[in-house]
């Protein structure tokens, strides 16, 4: 074990318990199933926005949500973000806990796989994106980028991301499948606010094994990036709850509070 670098996070085993019923089982107890182990995590202010701005790279978790954050991302095989958080954040979507690869390990035990859903290749990514500088360093895997367009140049991405109807809507059971195919049994999804949204959807939100969501204690204020799934109704046209945790605990963390729950689906 060569030492951990100065910027690892720590995560104390006394904090852990608490999260493990949330998890996805390291046991091999996991049913059989095609679909990995699905997880939506993101913190969220008190007005339930994710960032100041589509385009502002916002910190809301303190030090030890982070590192549990951190610690979600050492426990999946992969972590799912939007592109308009890639182009947001130039994010790592790598693990820094201490103990992980490149974290005091060596190899890259422990990292997930970063995966940014980009329809249209929107992403402009180059060798300084963080991801990659990471990559370089053995601190993280290279992104696996989901994308519909075979040869995308400027104009045709800004095209079609002008015109995006719908029409390049992920089809998360099929995505989530193909990646578990491809080895990841279990994955944590982070956000943005449109992947979000598209989850909570009736149609996908069954998808989801576990929900944890970290609530800061601030809010962002208007023009934010707020989670906000599309409205539902009955069936006499009464509007109704457009999804509903169960099973739900909540821990205080530091200043913030970690909320652990599972969708309740409805009949
Ligand atoms: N607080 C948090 O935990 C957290 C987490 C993630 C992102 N963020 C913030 O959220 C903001 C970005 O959110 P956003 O909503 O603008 O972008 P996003 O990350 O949700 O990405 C949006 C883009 O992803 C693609 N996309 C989204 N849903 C899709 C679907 N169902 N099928 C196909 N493609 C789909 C589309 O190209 C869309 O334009 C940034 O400011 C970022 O900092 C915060
Ligand atoms: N848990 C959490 N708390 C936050 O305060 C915040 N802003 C995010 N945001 C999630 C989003 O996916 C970001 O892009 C990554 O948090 C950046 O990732 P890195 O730390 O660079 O790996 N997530």
């Amino acid at each position: 074990m060569s030492s951990a670098p100065r910027d690892a996070l720590q995560f104390p085993a006394s904090d852990r318990g608490f999260l493990e019923a949330h998890l996805p089982p390291q046991d091999g107890s996991a049913p059989q199933s095609d679909l990995p182990f699905t997880t939506l995590t993101f913190a969220t202010s008190l007005d339930s926005s994710l960032a100041l701005s589509p385009g502002a790279r916002t910190v809301l978790s303190g030090p030890q949500s982070k590192a549990m954050t951190h610690y979600l991302r050492s426990r999946h095989d992969g972590i799912i973000i939007g592109v308009g958080t890639a182009v947001a954040d130039d994010p790592g979507l790598n693990s820094r806990i201490s103990g992980v690869g490149g974290y005091g390990k060596e190899g890259l035990d422990g990292q997930p796989r970063p995966v940014v859903i980009d329809p249209t290749a929107r992403w402009e990514f180059s060798d300084d994106s963080k991801l990659f500088q990471l990559c370089r360093e053995g601190r993280g895997l290279a992104p696996w980028i989901i994308t519909a367009v075979e040869n995308p140049n400027a104009e045709k991405q800004a095209l079609l991301e002008r015109l995006h109807t719908g029409g390049h809507q992920v089809d998360w059971p099929d995505l989530l499948v193909t990646l578990k195919s491809n080895g990841l049994e279990s994955v944590m999804i982070e956000g943005g606010g449109q992947i979000i949204k598209s989850l909570l959807s009736p149609l996908s939100m069954s998808l989801l094994d576990s929900v944890i969501i970290t609530i800061a204690p601030t809010w962002l204020g208007e023009g934010g990036v707020v989670v906000s799934p599309a409205r539902r109704f009955d069936e006499s046209g009464n509007a109704i709850s457009a999804a509903r945790l169960k099973n739900v605990k909540w821990y205080p963390f530091g200043e913030d509070v970690v909320l652990c729950g599972q969708i309740k689906l409805s009949g």
